[in-house]
């Protein structure tokens, strides 16, 4: 495959998923061996930093890890449109700019929310006629080899199990979000370590009344600002930490040091296959429960014990009864085995489809070859 140029358009909604989403595009494309041009647009460079925390808020264009990434305001320069324009989750790029795109012929993609749902495999790679005759597309993430797949970047796997075979990095690491000493030791004396990112609704205290429950030593690990209400719920059974946001690479050393995470949204879920252990996801929340139907069409790919699904059903559903019994069922250690194993098992079946910049760049080039 021959190098490609791509402009990436991205505006952040709320919360972190869509930068998160394009920011790991982005670098992918533009590194080794992909090695494109790549040129990212944000609106929001606050929220942006918050995930990459080199990034100048103050600059109207940079490059960071071989992308240029350019400040999207009204006033962002007239420049020439790339070969692929993408615009990440239908954020609308300006007028000029698709005037350019027309002008220039450039291929137009857009890349849409994670789901796996059936429907998705029919309408991956779907045109959508424009009246200017620019070539526009869907492209679908998903998980299933007729979807556009997930963002895998090369030998991640591999160097997360290189990672986790020397516990000496796993105790650096944690030192450095700053996890104090006395807890560090009661870690490798064998205390569970669990990870919390998820939205403010989350049945979070009932969680933890789960834990305490089950009096086995814990260390809730939590990102600053998320569920600052929870610190006040520790005791001698679990004791909870806040830890700084960390860039996208710390993010997963998260996920690979811990023994259980909960994520939500659709990056950290991703990379929570990835990290290849048992983890509970809260998906972001839809109008009319539109969001449980997309938890469940998940579930049904996932191959996860009973139990972990209902107790997945009950984090999302709120249900603070079911939650707090039902975690401790499932780090019952026969359970906890099969939840062990079955995640295992979900996340190398995924890695064995083609990943997400991959499909892309191998869609593009067929489009642009057939003109
Ligand atoms: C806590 C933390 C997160 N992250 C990253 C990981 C992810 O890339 C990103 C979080 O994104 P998500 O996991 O998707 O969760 P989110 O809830 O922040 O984003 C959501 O935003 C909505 C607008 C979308 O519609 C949702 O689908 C979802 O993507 O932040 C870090 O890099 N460092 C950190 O310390």
């Amino acid at each position: 495959m021959g190098v490609l140029s791509f402009d990436i358009f991205c505006r952040v909604v709320d919360n972190l998923g869509d930068i998160g989403v394009c920011w790991r595009l982005a670098r992918q494309l533009a590194q080794p061996p992909h090695r494109h041009a790549v040129r990212l647009w944000v609106d929001d460079l606050h929220s942006f930093s918050r995930i990459a925390p080199q990034l100048r808020t103050w600059d109207v264009s940079q490059r960071i890890y071989d992308v240029d990434i350019v400040h999207w305001t009204g006033h962002s320069p007239i420049v020439q449109p790339h070969a692929v324009v993408i615009e990440a989750f239908a954020c609308d790029p300006p007028r000029s700019f698709i005037d350019a795109m027309s002008e220039q012929g450039s291929l137009w993609i857009n890349l849409e929310y994670l789901s796996a749902e059936n429907w998705v495999e029919s309408f991956h790679g779907l045109p959508s006629l424009q009246p200017n005759g620019l070539r526009k597309y869907f492209f679908f993430p998903g998980f299933t080899p007729n979807t556009g797949g997930l963002l895998r970047e090369p030998g991640l796997l591999a160097a997360r199990d290189q990672w986790l075979a020397d516990p000496q990095q796993r105790v650096d690491f944690l030192k450095s979000v700053n996890v104090p000493d006395e807890q560090l030791r009661r870690i490798e004396q064998g205390a569970r370590l669990v990870f919390l990112f998820c939205y403010p609704d989350a049945p979070a205290k009932a969680l933890v009344d789960g834990l305490i429950r089950e009096e086995h030593p814990t260390l809730l690990l939590i990102p600053q600002g998320v569920y600052p209400s929870l610190a006040g719920h520790q005791n001698r059974y679990v004791h909870i930490h806040q830890v700084p946001f960390v860039d996208q690479t710390n993010f997963d050393l998260l996920l690979w040091s811990s023994d259980l995470n909960f994520v939500r949204g659709e990056d950290s879920l991703v990379r929570a296959l990835w990290a290849g252990k048992p983890f509970v996801w809260q998906i972001y929340a839809q109008e009319a429960g539109a969001h449980m139907i997309k938890l469940q069409a998940w579930l049904d790919l996932s191959g996860y014990p009973a139990g972990v699904q209902a107790l997945m059903r009950q984090w999302n559903l709120g249900d603070e009864l079911a939650v707090s019994t039902e975690i401790t069922a499932a780090l019952e250690p026969r359970s906890w085995k099969q939840w062990q194993d079955s995640c295992k098992e979900f996340t190398e079946k995924l890695a064995e489809y083609t990943d997400l910049a991959y499909c892309l760049v191998d869609f593009c080039t067929q489009k642009q070859r057939s003109g």
